[in-house]
């Protein structure tokens, strides 16, 4: 007898056509799947294998609320392995997970790291600084390597030029690895050696293990107690007093720095793409900003921007700009979950081993949820807050995204400096298209502005560092 709650056969088809379709021709094919089916499809996708794709919030909240036993929320994560390690946060069992998130999570809240905010300011004042005046040139770039200088010095407390080149020479030469199109062979073919006959990436992975190896070793060897995420998670016992191996600290450097590598980055790209077509939202955030510098008597040279609404001070509005460019273009494409026991959903029973993936894109543009959901409204935000089911940028439930806070405390200080120190125009009028880069959604241009120094007087000096930006 035919299963009755089983996709029907086009659907599986279409659906997995859906995935090499919209790496060709773009969101729109994703839309139009949803269109046809409602709330969810059914497609096979390479190295994962049966899945569908969810978008309504009831369906979600009901993945992400069922118990460890029906739900796994490790599986679907294991193609991170080669790069995370098998104790890397993202891949340990939901004990490990949590205990682990309860040693990190102190050193990843903004509150608790004062001197981070005021690096983030001053990293941002070098890259402005640094951008090319008055022509058009791609942002994107300089956003990811101001991300990881972010993330390097939280994590591994890396402060110098030089040490930062070799951080990034080492880490560019495995993630290019762990995001081609090699690796989605390979990790088909993981069970016939696929990964672990893979002599270029071992060799590079070995150099990278090398140097957070070495430091742990160094600040062994000199008693530093430093307060970076590594020196929290050095300092860290279990109940028993046992210290975490080192290939437990090895793993949680590199989940952080794979987690945070280019998702922040491209939510920032993101946010600066949509403001610069939507110069009302922009005058009005510089507006915030120089209202904010003002208080913190942080900025008297600024120039007033003329025309622009009074906003109700502190970072009402920038915090709304974040909300909605996350929502219109949330960096991460998608984030997923296993079936382990059968388990109806949306009138279908998925067997075990279907993998339920969220399409965050798609969810974010639900009109019942936001009436006209294709512009781009930081108003929206300033009377309601993100959260429920409805807006998922960082994913949620037991695993939700461990970074967030951070993300969105790296993303507002960005934007205010920025706002501060230049007026920013589109290079072109057209809007950026969305391009898939593993499971990333990027600015198909690559954020391509044109920036103006908003007083001669500010002008751009040659940076400090700037070297770093040439990455
Ligand atoms: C705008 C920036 C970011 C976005 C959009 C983003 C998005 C996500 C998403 C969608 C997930 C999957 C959550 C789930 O399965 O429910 C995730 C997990 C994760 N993210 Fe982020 N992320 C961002 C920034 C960061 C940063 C800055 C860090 C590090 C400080 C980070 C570290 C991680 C880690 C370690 C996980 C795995 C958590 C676990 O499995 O327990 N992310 N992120």
């Amino acid at each position: 007898m035919p299963d009755a709650s089983a996709p029907p056969f086009w659907e599986s088809w279409a659906g997995t056509a859906v995935m090499p379709a919209a790496l060709m021709l773009g969101e729109r094919v994703v839309d139009d799947m949803f269109g046809r089916t409602g709330s969810m499809f059914g497609l096979w996708i390479p190295g994962v294998g049966r899945s569908v794709m969810v978008r309504d919030p009831a369906l979600i909240r009901q993945v992400l609320l069922a118990s460890g036993d029906v739900i796994d929320d490790v599986e679907v994560n294991r193609v991170q392995e080669p790069i995370i390690g098998r104790q890397g946060l993202a891949v340990l069992d939901p004990d490990g997970n949590r205990r682990l998130r309860q040693i990190m999570l102190p050193a990843l809240r903004p509150q608790s790291l004062p001197l981070m905010r005021e690096m983030t300011e001053s990293l941002a004042e070098r890259v402005v600084a640094g951008c090319p005046a008055g022509e058009p040139f791609a942002l994107g770039p300089r956003l990811r390597t101001a991300m990881m200088e972010a993330i390097l010095a939280l994590t591994i407390g890396v402060d110098q030029p030089r040490q930062f080149d070799e951080w990034m020479g080492a880490l560019w030469q495995v993630f290019r690895r762990a995001v081609s199109s090699e690796i989605t062979v390979r990790y088909m073919l993981r069970h016939a050696g696929g990964i672990a006959l893979w002599p270029s990436f071992h060799r590079r992975k070995s150099e990278c293990d090398g140097l957070i190896y070495a430091e742990v070793e160094r600040r062994r060897r000199r008693g530093e107690d430093r307060d970076d995420l590594l020196g929290v998670l050095m300092r860290a016992r279990d109940e028993r007093g046992a210290r975490l191996t080192d290939q437990v600290l090895r793993d949680q450097v590199m989940s952080i720095i794979a987690g945070a590598r280019t998702t922040t980055a491209t939510g920032l790209a993101w946010t600066f793409e949509r403001l610069v077509r939507h110069p009302d939202a922009l005058r009005r955030l510089t507006a915030e900003s120089d209202a904010a510098a003002r208080d913190g008597e942080a900025d008297p040279d600024g120039e007033a921007v003329p025309d622009c609404e009074a906003t109700d001070g502190g970072d009402a509005y920038v915090s709304a700009v974040c909300y909605e460019a996350l929502r219109v273009r949330p960096p991460v494409a998608f984030f997923g979950r296993q079936v382990m026991r059968p388990f109806e959903l949306g009138g279908r029973v998925l067997r075990p081993g279907t993998a339920v993936l969220v399409h965050i894109r798609a969810l974010h543009h639900d009109p019942a949820l936001y009436p006209d959901p294709a512009e781009f409204r930081p108003e929206r935000w300033l009377a309601r807050r993100p959260g429920g089911y409805g807006w998922m940028p960082f994913g949620g439930g037991r695993r939700t995204c461990i970074g967030d806070r951070l993300a969105l405390m790296l993303m507002k200080t960005f934007l205010q400096v920025f706002t501060r120190a230049a007026t920013l125009e589109p290079a072109e009028q057209r809007d950026e298209q969305i391009r898939w880069r593993a499971v990333s959604n990027v600015p198909g241009d690559d954020c391509r502005v044109v920036l103006r120094p908003r007083t001669p007087r500010r002008g751009f000096p040659p940076p400090a560092h700037c070297h770093f930006l040439n990455h």
